[in-house]
């Protein structure tokens, strides 16, 4: 059965239809980088598939009650700011409910390399290492479905690729993440699957290597990139912007 299934979902904002009919699927097992340029609709898509914006059309997550919600997604928004003065370990547990689990608390804060920042209050911490403790809360709440909205934003290299894994590996233990990034790079490396967002629509959606081709970046994000197959994987660098009516040689 899906983790999320999206049917024609709109999201409406004054005359502008900011999501156009958006419909698609996460299974247990699947990675899937939702990419697009500023202002695509990623945000967009993944709060309206939560129930958090008004939307027409249907989104199974949306249909459930807060608590049923809670249960079967946990959500990572884009804002990290921490505001609350507590402990990094007492922040993560407060993601799991009625349940009280101090493994997956622990599990939580080991893969997001918090370890030595656990009894800390959350307050002190850099900006990346305040959006780690967040992403920690969010693996603690231990569900089927993760959505996170630019997860890696912020974060140094090392902890990009890490985040990416632990996702990965989420994945892989027959969840499903579902997660909006701006860097093609580690999608293209980490992600099993990629919706690409344009103007409120999905126009792609599919494997990595089938989806980022040197039209599409061209068309959806006006880049031209060096596309290369290693044995990491497929490697995805940006190397100019595509400016319209210029020569190109
Ligand atoms: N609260 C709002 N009121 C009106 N329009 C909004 C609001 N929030 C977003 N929008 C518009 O909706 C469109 C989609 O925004 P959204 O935040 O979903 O894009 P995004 O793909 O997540 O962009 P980014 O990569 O910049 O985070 C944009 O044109 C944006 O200006």
């Amino acid at each position: 059965m899906s983790l999320l299934s999206v049917q024609n979902l709109s999201v409406r904002r004054g005359a502008r239809l900011t999501l156009d009919r958006a419909s698609f699927s996460v299974e247990p097992g699947e990675f899937v980088g939702l990419i697009g340029p500023n202002g695509a609709g990623k945000s967009t898509l993944l709060r309206a598939a939560l129930g958090l914006i008004p939307a027409e059309g249907d989104s199974s997550l949306a249909r459930l009650s807060p608590a049923a919600r809670a249960k079967a997604a946990a959500w990572l928004p884009q804002a990290r700011e921490i505001a609350w003065p507590v402990s990094v370990v007492h922040l993560v547990s407060l993601a799991q409910n009625e349940r009280q689990d101090a493994t997956e608390v622990i599990a939580a804060l080991t893969r997001m390399d918090l370890m030595t920042y656990a009894e800390r209050p959350a307050t002190r911490l850099s900006g990346g290492e305040q959006a780690r403790v967040l992403i920690a809360r969010a693996l603690a709440q231990d569900t089927p479905l993760l959505l996170a909205d630019e997860p890696t934003a912020g974060l140094d290299p090392a902890h990009q690729i890490g985040t990416m894994q632990t996702f990965a590996a989420l994945a892989a233990e027959g969840r499903g993440v579902i997660t909006s990034l701006h860097d093609l790079g580690l999608a293209a490396r980490h992600c099993t699957r990629l919706i690409v967002m344009s103007e409120g629509r999905i126009v792609a959606d599919g494997a990595p290597r089938a989806v980022l081709t040197e039209a599409l970046l061209a068309e959806v994000f006006a880049i031209r990139c060096h596309l290369s197959e290693t044995p990491e994987g497929l490697v995805v660098q940006p190397l100019a912007q595509i400016v319209p009516g210029a020569q190109h040689g």
